[in-house]
């Protein structure tokens, strides 16, 4: 295992502060804390060369885990241990093996060119000459940076950018790389290079933990998928399992000739009645028998138009939050 993490806790505290002029001049005397629990126990390992998607709604504790991983933040209580270190102990050894991208923040410098940004990171990491300028030329080629990377970084596009910052994180050949939303609002082109790069940099080797809102980014690059609820784990297995876990329910569209018939019956629940002959609906077949359903379609109107579909990976973990 090149991560292990146990009974992750982290407690925020904080000094509340009324809503009205009265109650914000109080507080200035009489101070009263207010306590977050943003990670209750998690505990998780990850192996060398995985790629894991670590999802969870917005204040469920991901970017507070990888800022304890990544060694920003120190936890109130538990262990961890990525390849012998412990990330906030050890910082300094330690940031030479991982790299980070956060989507939201900016490792390069606004006024000057990445590559002048990509140089002081080989100066940093002392990569030497031969290594850093095959490693560069590689990673600019396959990104299609070419000379983008001579350019101001304040110049470039939000998606050069964001290819930039990938290079910046690789560089120094780091054995994990934590990526925070790394595809956030980028279009779907520039989204698509950065995919098929971590994808091959994941072959090559390198272990990815990956937080985003994207589910496509999930269903496209991880194997494997952590879900987080209110600090707590509520899920780890593979992304297959996770569309499995309501693997009895499926989207059925329909379309009748004549009017649709009632569908208030077990098993089945109207998503989206489209018209008074279209209807998107969900079927649990393990309740409602997908042919008595037709059946019933068909003796009370006419099907002439149906397709059923998996249910979409937001369902499952909509679920799953609940
Ligand atoms: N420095 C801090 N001081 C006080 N509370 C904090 C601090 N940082 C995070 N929190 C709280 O801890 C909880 C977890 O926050 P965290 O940022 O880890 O969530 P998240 O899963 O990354 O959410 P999002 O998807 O919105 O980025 C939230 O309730 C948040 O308000």
């Amino acid at each position: 295992m090149i991560i292990n993490v146990e009974n992750l806790t982290k407690t925020f505290e904080s000094y509340e502060r009324g809503n009205s002029f009265k109650e914000a001049f109080k507080s200035l005397f009489v101070r009263k804390t207010k306590v977050v629990e943003a990670l209750k126990g998690i505990s998780f390992s990850i192996k060398k060369g995985e790629l894991v998607g670590f999802l969870g709604p917005n204040g469920a504790g991901k970017s507070t885990t990888l800022k304890v991983l990544t060694g920003i933040l120190f936890p109130t209580d538990g262990k961890v241990d990525i390849m012998g270190y412990t990330p906030w102990k050890d910082r300094k050894k330690y940031v030479a093996h991982i790299g980070a991208v956060f989507g939201q923040k900016s490792q390069l410098l606004w006024d000057i060119p990445p590559l002048d940004a990509f140089n002081l990171n080989k100066a940093i990491y002392s990569i030497p000459d031969s290594e850093f300028n095959k490693k560069l030329n590689y990673m600019v080629e396959m990104l299609s940076l070419q000379d983008l990377v001579k350019k101001p970084t304040r110049l470039l596009s939000l998606g050069e950018r964001m290819k930039c910052e990938f290079i910046m994180a690789m560089l120094h050949n780091p054995e994990i790389v934590f990526l925070d939303e790394p595809t956030i609002g980028l279009d779907v082109i520039a989204k698509d290079k950065i995919r098929e790069f971590i994808i091959e940099m994941n072959k090559q080797g390198v272990t990815f933990i990956l937080t985003t809102h994207d589910l496509e980014d999930v269903e496209r690059l991880a194997e494997r998928v952590i879900v987080i609820n209110h600090g707590e784990m509520v899920f780890d297995n593979s992304i297959d399992a996770l569309k499995g876990h309501l693997g009895t329910k499926k989207m059925v569209s329909i379309t009748t000739h004549g009017p649709l018939p009632l569908l208030d019956m077990p098993g089945v629940l109207v998503k989206n009645k489209l018209s008074e002959y279209n209807v998107e609906l969900e079927l649990d077949v393990s309740v409602m028998d997908l042919n008595k359903f037709i059946d019933y379609i068909n003796r009370n109107s006419t099907l002439s138009d149906m397709s059923l579909q998996e249910l979409p990976i937001e369902e499952v973990i909509k679920d799953l939050y609940t």
